[in-house]
C-alpha cells in the first residue's frame, strides 16, 4: 500500500530508506517472508531507484538511439526523438517498479518524503507539511549516490548539467563540453558524439580511463576520436563562464566554447542531510556509511547498501549487497563481500569495454608472473562478428597466470563486450583455463570465437 503522511508515528519491522536497488528487493523479499516492512523514497520520479530512472537504463537507450542514427537523421530532431523513447521506456519501468511491491501487504511504501534520523532505529519523514516518526527493529539505508558538484565558479550555470540534466538537454547541444573522464563522462561523450555534437573532453588526470592499461586507454580514446571527441588531458576547469547565449570552460590550458557543459567528476554517497550522528552511524571518507563485510553499519541493526556504503557503484553489487543483507535476516548469514570474486563492469561505449580482474599494471604490482594475450579486434580473423556490424574498433586482451593457465584479468574493448565479459567473469570463478577457453567450440558468427585466436600462444 502506498501510505500518505497522515499518521503521525508508526512502528515497523524493517525500515528501508530509498527505493535503491538491494532497498527495492529487500522490501520485498522480507515483506513476502511475512516481515512488516516501510520503504520511504523521496521522490516519485525516482520509485525504481538511479538504475532505471536516471542512471544504466536511460543512458543505455539513448546510447542504443545515438548509435543506430542514421546520416541523413536531422540531430536535434532526432535527439529529441531519442529522448521521447527514452522518457516511455522510463516512464514505464516506474510504473513496473511500483507495482512490483504494491501487492506485497507487508510493505508500505511511503513516496514523496526525505528521512532524517532522529535517534537510533528512528527517523522523521516529511513531505510538504506532514511528518511522520517511524521507529524499526531493523534499518537498511540505501540512498545511493549523487553527482559530486565542481567546485569553481559559474558551476550552477544554466549550461551546465549534470548526468541527469543532460539527458534533456534541448536542443542537442552542437558543442558539449565535459569535464570529466571516468565512465559517466566517456559514455555520454561518446553517445552525443554520435548524436552529431562537436565532443570536448576536460580530464584533470594524464589519461583517461586512469585505472586501465595504456594500451587499453589508448584502444578506448583511438575509437572516441574516430567519433570526433576531442580529449584534452591533464587539465582542468577553473571558471564556467556564461555570456547568456555559450559558455566558456576556462582551463589550467586552453579555454573551451561550448553550447553546454557536462560535469562527471565522481559521485559521492548520498548522506548529507540523513542526520546519521543522531542514529549513531559512523561516516566515512567521502560521506559513505562505514560498513564491515557483512555491510552492518557501526550502530546496532543497521545495514547499508548499495552506492551509498562506498560501493563499487554498480547496480549489480548493490542487487548483491541485498543478498548479503537477506542471508543475515532470513538465512544462516553465511554470504560476505569479502567473498566476491571476478567482479566484471561494462562502459556502454561504441564499442563497449568490459573489464575483469586485475590489468597487466595491476598483476605486475602484485608481482606476479604473467603471460599477456592481446590482439586489435581489427585482426582477430576467427571473429567477422564486429565486421558484420561494421564496428571493428578495439583490442581484446587477457592476463593469465603463466604457471597455472588460469585467467586473471580481462579487457575486452569490443561489441558484445557487456556479454562475453561475464563467460569471463565465470571461467575465473569456476578455475578454467586459458587451454580450455581456447579449445572451447562456440557459435559463429559471434564474439565469443575470439577466445579460439586471441589465447593460443604467439607463432615464432
Ligand atoms: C548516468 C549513470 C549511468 C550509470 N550506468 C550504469 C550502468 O550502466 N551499469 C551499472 O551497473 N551501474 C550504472 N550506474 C550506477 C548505478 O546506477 C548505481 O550504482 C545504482 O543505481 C545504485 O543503486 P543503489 O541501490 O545504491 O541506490 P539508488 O538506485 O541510487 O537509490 C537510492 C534511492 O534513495 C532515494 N533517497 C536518497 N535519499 C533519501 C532520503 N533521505 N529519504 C528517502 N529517499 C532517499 C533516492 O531518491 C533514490 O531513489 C550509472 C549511474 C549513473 C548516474
Ligand atoms: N557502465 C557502468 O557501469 C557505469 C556507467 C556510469 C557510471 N557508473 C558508476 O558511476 C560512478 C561515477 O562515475 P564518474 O565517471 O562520474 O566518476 P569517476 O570517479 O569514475 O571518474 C571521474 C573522473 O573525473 C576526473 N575529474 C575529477 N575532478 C575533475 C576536475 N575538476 N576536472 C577534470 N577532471 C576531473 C577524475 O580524474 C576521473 O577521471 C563510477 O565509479 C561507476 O561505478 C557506472
Amino acid at each position: 500500500m502506498t501510505e500518505s503522511l497522515h499518521t503521525e508515528s508508526l512502528h515497523t519491522e524493517v525500515l528501508v530508506i530509498g527505493w535503491g536497488k538491494a532497498g527495492k528487493t529487500l522490501a520485498g523479499a522480507l515483506g513476502r517472508a511475512g516481515r512488516s516492512v516501510t520503504l520511504v523514497e523521496q521522490s516519485a520520479d525516482m520509485i525504481g531507484g538511479t538504475c532505471i530512472n536516471i542512471g544504466c537504463v536511460p543512458t543505455k537507450t539513448l546510447v542504443h538511439s545515438a548509435e543506430v542514427r542514421r546520416e541523413g537523421d536531422d540531430p536535434s530532431a532526432y535527439f529529441r526523438s531519442a529522448v521521447e523513447r527514452r522518457d516511455t521506456l522510463i516512464g514505464k519501468l516506474n510504473a513496473a517498479n511500483k507495482a512490483m511491491l504494491e501487492p506485497v501487504k507487508q510493505v508500505r511504501l511511503v513516496v514523496g518524503s526525505v528521512a532524517e534520523f532522529t535517534g537510533p532505529r528512528a527517523v522523521r519523514v516529511t513531505g510538504g507539511e506532514d511528518e511522520l516518526e517511524i521507529t524499526a527493529d531493523t534499518v537498511i539505508i540505501n540512498t545511493g549516490a549523487l553527482p559530486r558538484p565542481l567546485d569553481v565558479p559559474g558551476a550552477d550555470g544554466p549550461r551546465v548539467h549534470d548526468s541527469t540534466s543532460i539527458q534533456h538537454v534541448d536542443p542537442l547541444p552542437a558543442r558539449l563540453a565535459i569535464v570529466g573522464g571516468g565512465p559517466i563522462a566517456l559514455e555520454f561523450a561518446s553517445m552525443f558524439a554520435q548524436f552529431g555534437s562537436e565532443v570536448t573532453i576536460l580530464e584533470r588526470g594524464e589519461r583517461i580511463l586512469r585505472g586501465e592499461d595504456e594500451d587499453v586507454g589508448d584502444s578506448v580514446r583511438a575509437a572516441l576520436e574516430d567519433q570526433g571527441v576531442r580529449i584534452t588531458t591533464g587539465v582542468e576547469a577553473t571558471a564556467l563562464e556564461d555570456d547568456g547565449t555559450q559558455v566558456t570552460v576556462q582551463t589550467t590550458g586552453e579555454p573551451v566554447v561550448a553550447d553546454a557543459v557536462l560535469v562527471a567528476v565522481g559521485r559521492v554517497p548520498a548522506t548529507e542531510g540523513l542526520g546519521l550522528a543522531a542514529a549513531g552511524v559512523e561516516v566515512g571518507d567521502g560521506g559513505k556509511v562505514v560498513v564491515d563485510d557483512l555491510l552492518r553499519a557501526s550502530a546496532a541493526d543497521v545495514w547499508a547498501v548499495g552506492d551509498v556504503n562506498g560501493g563499487p557503484q554498480q547496480t549489480y553489487v548493490s542487487y548483491d549487497d541485498h543478498r548479503i543483507v537477506l542471508s543475515q535476516l532470513t538465512g544462516d548469514g553465511s554470504r560476505s563481500r569479502a567473498d566476491r570474486v571476478a567482479v566484471p563492469t561494462t562502459i556502454f561505449l561504441t564499442p563497449p569495454l568490459g573489464r575483469v580482474g586485475l590489468s597487466e599494471s595491476e598483476a605486475a604490482e602484485a608481482g606476479r608472473t604473467v603471460d599477456v594475450y592481446a590482439k586489435p579486434v581489427a585482426k582477430i580473423a576467427v571473429m567477422p562478428r564486429p565486421k558484420t556490424l561494421g564496428e571493428t574498433h578495439g583490442l581484446i586482451k587477457f592476463v593469465v597466470d603463466a604457471e597455472t593457465d588460469e585467467i586473471l584479468g580481462a579487457a575486452l574493448h569490443t561489441v558484445d563486450a557487456q556479454e562475453l565479459i561475464n563467460l569471463v567473469a565465470l571461467a575465473m570463478r569456476t578455475g578454467t583455463t586459458r587451454q580450455q577457453l581456447l579449445d572451447g567450440i562456440w557459435t559463429h558468427p559471434s564474439s565469443t570465437e575470439a577466445l579460439n585466436e586471441v589465447l593460443a600462444p604467439p607463432r615464432d
